[in-house]
Formats: C-alpha cells, structure tokens, sequence
C-alpha cells in the first residue's frame, strides 16, 4: 500500500467529483443503495466472519453491538442511502453576496472540501454513511474503520466502488486503507497536501494522537458521557421513561445516558419507583456514596461510583445515580465530567431549562428528551460522518453541510481596483 499514491488518486478523484451535477451524485448514491441490496449475503457473511471473530476474542457486547450487522440493519442502511438522495445538494447554494460599488458582483458559494479521511471504530454503517455523504458533496474519501470490522468493509467499499465504476467515475472517489496495521495511522495524519480535513472517531487516545501529530485540521467526534438532570419540578413517571430511553434504546451508542443527577427535592418522590423500574428493566445502579444512605436504596446492595466511573462511559445497561442540591449543582458536575456531547435536563419549569441550556456547553442539549436523538439521521441531516464535540468548524451530528466549504467568486468585466 502507498498512501502517497493513495492521496494523489483521491485529490484526482475530487477534483473530478466537485463538478458532477445533483443529479449524477444521486443517481451513484442510488447505484449504491441497490448494489447493498443485489450484495446484501456477501456482506451479511463477511460481517458474520467478523462478528465470529469478536466473539471468539471476547471482546465488550458493546463492540459487538456496533459491529453486528443484520438483514433489517443492512437494509436500513440502503435506505438511508436512498434517503441521503432526497436532500438537497448544499454544492453551489449561494450563500450570500451581491453587487459591489466596485462593479464587481460577488458570490459566497458553497464548495466541497477536496479529500476527507475518516478513522472510525468498529461500526460497519459508517463506511456506508461516510462515503454517501462526502460523494454527495463532491468530496473523495479515505477510509479506515475499526480492525475488527476489515472484512465487513472490504466488502462495502467494494460495493460502493463497482457503483463508481457503473457510473464512470474513479474508484479512487472511495478508498479504504486495509491493512490494519497502525503505521497506516501515523502516516494518514501526515498527508496534508492531499487531505482537506481529518475526522477520528473513537476514544481519547486516537484523539490526542491527531492532536499531537495530525499535520492535516482534525474534527474530533468524542466519547460521550451523557447526563440527564432531574429537576425539582419534574413528574417522576414521565422523567422515569425518558431516562429508560436515554439508557437502554442503545447503550453501545456515544449519545446513551451514563449518568442520572436527581434534585434532592425529587429524592423521596422519585427513588421508590425508579429503582423498581431500573429493576425490571435490567439496569444496574451505581449509586454516589453520599446518597447510598438515602432510605430507598436500604436492603439491597449498590456498588459505589467511582470518580473513574463518572468520567468514562458504560456503553452498557449501568447507570450512575447521583443527588445535587441545586441546578447549578447539577450544571457544576455536567462542566466537570461530561464530554460535551448530549445532555439534558427533565423539568417542567421552563425559566430552569433556559439555564440549564444556557450554561451547560454541549454539542446538543436536551430539554424534556432522551440524549439518543443526537444522530444524525434523527436531526433530520439524511446520516452522520461524526457527532461533532469540538467547536469549529462544526458541531453535534455533522451532516452534507459540514463537508463543505465555501468560496468568494468575483464576477467582474475586466474591472479594476482604484
Ligand atoms: N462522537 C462520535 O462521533 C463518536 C464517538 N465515539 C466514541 O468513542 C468511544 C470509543 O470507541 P472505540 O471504538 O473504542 O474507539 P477507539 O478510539 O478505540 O478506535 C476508533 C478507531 O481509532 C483507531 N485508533 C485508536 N487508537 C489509535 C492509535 N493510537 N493509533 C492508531 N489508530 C488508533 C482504531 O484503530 P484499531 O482498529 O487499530 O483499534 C479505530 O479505527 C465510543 O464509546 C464512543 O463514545 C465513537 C464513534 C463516533
Ligand atoms: N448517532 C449514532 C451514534 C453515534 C455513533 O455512531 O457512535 P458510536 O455509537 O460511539 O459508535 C446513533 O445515534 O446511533
């Protein structure tokens, strides 16, 4: 493998992408979405190797989760593809401008990046997503997702190139390093002259390796620790529901609830039936040492949280409980623990909220709602290439609009400054 070579190709390939109409872009990411369909037992059986193999290494339920594709998901996927289709094509838009006394007429024009590389854990949709959305942007992608999912993705950015090819246009659009080999790695976060943008997705290791050696500007999608508050002034049956979704909807995903704060005003209220219903839902509490005393939790036995615990993810049905005095409280250990990616609060006072959303400084922040929403799918975006936790140049769910650019076009007629 050369990823020198790899690099040229796919800045060749870009080069070529950035002038397809709409249309063309759609009728490849339709191409795609049925060659999913027509490859649908190869790639099933690729991913079974895959999954054979996770399993066999025992690694965590919640990378097997990820890693795990079926004929439902597989088919989900192709339609998202189908759905990528139906939104409008950002390359082009105007964004604004107009008529200078100059004479010149300007135009602020939104434009793909050029090349985009994308290290992603072991989550087959990605492949899938990634690519859909950087083609339909005009954008050529290098890919290289998690080790325990290679033959799951040989099969679909093959798929995705036999429908470049079926379109004529460069296979080099959609490369996957496959080796999986971490000396790739290294050399990827050095191939600036050919990458316009680099987005890691995983844990804090990978993202401080981009930190410190990426040549190339990084947008981090990082873990997420996920709070919920649970204010005074809340119902506990309704706060119940929402903190089950957060938690078990799918708690390998980054947006799941790891922990719950609970005003102590809701305690007495609140407790008896909550942990009933953590009961029945086969959800473990991890209870803060300073409310193990707390009545409710008399007779059974709860493991206390750890200050590790508060700062790591479960990605699996455990939960850590924790009282606060106050909102400011609850906002106080939200700064100090969270990772900036999805938190909420559950109230029913509304100036609460507007605090909460104010002060707590998350790529997405919840008022009455599960953090699993912060997709983006679910925003409405078609599919994702990252949730976002830094700030520039895009945030949360990072959808067709935060793999473009834009340029200054100046229109003038031979026109000439004084
Ligand atoms: N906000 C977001 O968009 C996303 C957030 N996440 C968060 O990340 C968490 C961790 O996920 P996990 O899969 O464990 O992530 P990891 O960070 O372990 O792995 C993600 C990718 O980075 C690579 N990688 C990690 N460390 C290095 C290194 N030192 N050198 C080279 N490559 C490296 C991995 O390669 P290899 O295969 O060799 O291990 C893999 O391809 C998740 O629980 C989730 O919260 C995950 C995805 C998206
Ligand atoms: N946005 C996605 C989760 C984001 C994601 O892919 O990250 P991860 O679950 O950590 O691999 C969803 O809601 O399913």
């Amino acid at each position: 493998m050369n990823l020198e070579l790899m690099g040229q190709k796919a800045k060749a390939a870009a080069y070529q992408l950035a002038s397809l109409t709409a249309q063309q872009k759609n009728q490849l990411l339709m191409a795609i979405a049925d060659k999913l369909d027509e490859k649908a037992a190869d790639i099933l059986q690729a991913n079974q190797l895959d999954v054979a193999d996770a399993l066999e290494q025992q690694l965590s339920a919640a990378l097997i989760d990820r890693l795990t594709l079926t004929v439902e998901r597989l088919a989900d996927i192709a339609n998202d593809v189908r759905k990528v289709c139906q939104l409008s094509d950002p390359i082009g838009q105007v964004v604004d401008g107009g008529q200078l006394d100059s004479g010149l007429k300007i135009e602020r024009r939104r434009v793909p990046l050029g090349v985009v590389a994308i290290i992603y854990e072991a989550r087959p949709n990605v492949t899938i997503d990634v690519a859909t959305l950087c083609l339909k942007t005009g954008n050529a992608a290098i890919l290289r997702g998690g080790k325990e999912t290679f033959r799951t993705n040989a099969q679909t950015v093959s798929v995705i190139q036999q429908a470049l090819v079926q379109q004529g246009l460069p296979i080099e659009a959609v490369q996957a390093i496959e080796d999986p080999d971490r000396q790739w790695v290294s050399q990827l976060l050095k191939l600036d002259k050919y990458v316009d943008m680099l987005i890691p997705r995983g844990g804090a290791g990978l993202h401080k390796l981009c930190r410190e050696q990426s040549t190339i500007p990084v947008i981090t999608g990082g873990i997420g620790v996920c709070h919920l508050y649970i204010d005074e002034m809340m119902n506990t049956e309704q706060a119940i529901n929402v903190v089950v979704n957060a938690k078990k909807q799918r708690p390998s995903a980054c947006n799941s609830l790891e922990t719950l704060l609970i005003h102590q005003a809701q305690l007495t209220a609140f407790l008896p039936d909550f942990i009933a219903r953590m009961e029945q839902e086969g959800i473990t509490l991890h209870v803060d040492s300073a409310l193990l005393s707390h009545p409710a939790f008399s007779g059974r036995e709860y493991a206390p949280v750890t200050d590790a615990a508060y700062r790591d993810e479960w990605l699996s049905l455990d939960l850590n409980v924790k009282a606060v005095e106050s909102l400011v409280e609850a906002v106080e250990h939200i700064r100090e623990y969270g990772t900036q990616h999805s938190d909420g609060i559950l109230t029913e006072n509304y100036h609460h909220a507007q605090v909460f959303v104010d002060q707590v400084d998350s790529a997405a922040v919840y008022v009455n709602a599960s953090t699993r929403f912060t997709d983006g799918g679910q925003f409405g975006l078609g599919a994702e290439v990252a949730v976002s936790t830094q700030k520039l140049h895009a945030r949360g769910p990072m959808g067709l609009e935060a793999l473009t650019t834009y340029k200054w076009i100046c229109w003038g007629q031979n026109t000439l400054r004084d």
